[in-house]
Formats: C-alpha cells, sequence, structure tokens
C-alpha cells in the first residue's frame, strides 16, 4: 500500500496561487442520544467528518459532491466557521476562520452565500429593491446616492428586469428568487461566492439558466466558487474541481472532466454510473444501502458496496493519497 504523504495531496483546486480556504484534518462528531424504546440510554459520537483536508484556490471553481447524510453541510459549517470542529482546523487566508468571521465585517463582505432555501433566507416584507440594497449599505460599498443605480445593475446583472425591483419575494418564481439571492450575495463584491444546492428543485431551463449565469459570474468577476450539489452534471457544468464525499470522508478529489472520464475510486464510478445521462433524474440505483455513520463497518466505509472489494478492503481504512495529474482518492485498489 502507498504509504500516505498528506503533504503531497493536491489542491481540489487550481494549482497556483495560496489557499483561500483550507480544512486541516478536520473531524467533526455530533453527540446523539441513544435510546432503546422509550428509554434514553446516554449519548453516542457520530462522526460526520473525519480527517477532511481539503484547499481552496483563489479564482477556483470547486464542487462537492456526495449523497445525502455524506457531510456536506457539516464541512460548509465548519468551512464558514458556523461550527466548530473536534479536532483539526479550518483556515481563510492563513486564519483560523472562526477568529475571522468574529474579528469584524471583512469575512461576512468577502464570503458570499447563497442558500438550497432561497426562498427563506429573504425576508418576506422587503422588497427585492430592498434586499439588493441592504448588503450596498451595510457594507458601504457605495456612497448612498449610488445605490439605487447598482442595485438596477446587480438585478440587470442577474438577468432580472427593472421592475421586479418593486415586487416582493412572494410574488416571485423560484428562479427569480434565485437571481435575487444571487444579486445579494453579489453586493458586497466577494471573493467567495459559496452555493448549497443552488439551482435544484428547479426545471430544467431554469436549472441551465442559472448555471449559466454562475459560471458567467464565476469567469467573469475572477469569483472563486464552492457548491455544493448531489448532481454530477451541475458539478461538470461548474466547476473544474471536484471533491467526492462519502459517510464523512473525502474519497476522490481532482480536475472534474478527469475524475468524471475515468473515476479511480470505486464510489466515484457507482455515482457516475447511476447518472449515465447528466442533468436527467438518476437511472440506477447504487448498489446497497449507506452505512449508518453510528455503525461505521471495519476497514474502508464503502466496502460493504463495493464490486472491487478485496480482504485488505475490510481490515484497514484507506486514507486520501495523490493519484497523479492532480488527483487523490482513498482506495487500496482504485478501479483507473
Ligand atoms: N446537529 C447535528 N446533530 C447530530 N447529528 C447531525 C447533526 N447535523 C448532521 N448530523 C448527522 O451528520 C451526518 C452528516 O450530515 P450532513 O447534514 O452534514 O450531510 P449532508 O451530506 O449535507 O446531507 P444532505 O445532503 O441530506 O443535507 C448525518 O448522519 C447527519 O444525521
Amino acid at each position: 500500500m502507498l504509504e500516505p504523504d498528506m503533504n503531497a495531496l493536491p489542491d481540489a483546486a487550481s494549482p497556483s496561487g495560496p489557499p483561500l480556504f483550507e480544512l486541516l484534518d478536520v473531524e467533526k462528531i455530533y453527540q446523539v442520544g441513544v435510546r432503546s424504546g422509550l428509554v434514553a440510554r446516554g449519548h453516542v459520537g457520530l462522526a460526520a467528518l473525519d480527517g477532511v483536508r481539503l484547499s481552496i484556490r483563489r479564482g477556483s471553481s470547486v464542487a462537492l459532491v456526495g449523497e445525502s447524510g455524506s457531510g456536506k453541510s457539516t464541512l460548509l459549517r465548519v468551512l464558514l466557521g458556523l461550527t466548530e470542529p473536534t479536532q483539526g482546523l479550518a483556515l481563510y487566508r492563513g486564519q483560523p476562520v472562526a477568529r475571522m468571521r468574529a474579528g469584524g465585517q471583512d469575512f461576512a463582505r468577502e464570503v458570499a452565500m447563497v442558500y438550497q432555501d432561497a426562498r427563506g433566507s429573504l425576508n418576506p416584507r422587503m422588497s427585492v429593491g430592498e434586499l439588493v440594497a441592504e448588503p450596498l449599505r451595510h457594507f458601504a460599498i457605495c456612497p448612498p446616492e449610488e445605490v439605487a443605480a447598482r442595485t438596477q445593475d446587480l438585478l440587470a446583472r442577474v438577468g432580472l428586469a427593472a421592475d421586479v425591483a418593486a415586487r416582493y419575494p412572494s410574488a416571485l418564481s423560484g428562479g427569480q428568487v434565485r437571481r435575487v439571492a444571487i444579486a445579494r450575495a453579489l453586493a458586497s463584491n466577494p471573493s467567495v461566492l459559496v452555493a448549497d444546492e443552488a439551482v435544484s428543485g428547479l426545471d430544467v431551463s431554469t436549472q441551465a439558466q442559472l448555471l449559466n449565469l454562475l459560471r458567467k459570474l464565476q469567469r467573469d468577476m475572477g469569483i472563486t466558487l464552492f457548491f455544493i450539489t448531489h448532481d454530477l452534471g451541475v458539478a461538470s457544468y461548474l466547476c473544474e474541481e471536484i471533491a467526492i464525499m462519502y459517510l464523512g470522508r473525502i474519497v476522490e478529489t481532482g480536475p472534474t472532466n478527469a475524475v468524471l472520464a475515468a473515476p479511480a475510486h470505486p464510489y466515484s464510478l457507482a455515482l457516475r454510473r447511476a447518472a449515465p445521462k447528466f442533468f436527467e433524474p438518476i437511472t440506477e440505483p447504487l448498489p446497497g444501502e449507506i452505512p449508518s455513520p453510528l455503525d461505521l463497518p471495519k476497514g474502508c466505509r464503502f466496502s460493504g458496496r463495493c464490486a472491487f472489494v478485496q480482504d485488505d478492503c475490510r481490515a484497514s481504512d484507506p486514507v486520501l493519497v495523490p493519484h497523479g495529474q492532480g488527483r487523490a482518492v482513498a482506495c487500496h485498489h482504485p478501479v483507473s
């Protein structure tokens, strides 16, 4: 087996420039109550993240992909300093992210978020114009007399007509609400846009419009994009780099096209096979059940579902090691 050389791991991002965000061996254990029947039996630790290393460089676009329960939201919360890791470090520009968040407005201005529940994230009592103007005023992005023009400019940039400014979120379609959320996120001139399932639940043509918009914004404005999705099609369209999660671990990273063309981890291969046509519903379910994070299998977490499992897979848990050409994989027997 290869000796793990964690320092030599490639970044899940472009090869140059210092990292903007870094997760260093992050572990997050939640204490969850256990019961038998109606009787409480104390607490056990649930490892939502285990030994996660991820580096996101300025100007890169990185997709985080995984099934429900794999730990994507927890990773995001740790990355944004909303949850303290049990072990390891989350850094932004080389500083602990919790300190950056607590230390003033810079972090809030530089790192913008588009939530999965975009409608729920917007104050229903504010008009679209007020919603987009709010961060302009809050962060003093422009002089007060320029706020109205800047608001119109932002609405135009996300493809919304000027008259939408007078409407309230309840009067908007799902696609329009996402556009407002993106305009609001862009208002602070962020360096990073973090989006959690930002196009899921929309019809295919609205999804395509929003993906085009995000791709254009990322390329034109040089914004770093960190995009959480369970959709490989979205990941491949939008992001140059991909990180695939399984049960609290990143199991494969690298350039999206290379990883999806020839997945090295059997889990990545299973995901790819389950979605033979991107942007269409999964046609073939993944084999087996995802194990409970409270009862992890010995050895590799994927061993119980893996078509290529061998004896050593059930004995020791593989760590992420370099796999050539900017890729890394956590597998004793990579499939490519
Ligand atoms: N606050 C919490 N307390 C206890 N367990 C939690 C908590 N938040 C998440 N978990 C557990 O941690 C694991 C990872 O959850 P997480 O929400 O990060 O996954 P996810 O990949 O984002 O899933 P989804 O795509 O469904 O949002 C799951 O087993 C989940 O039940």
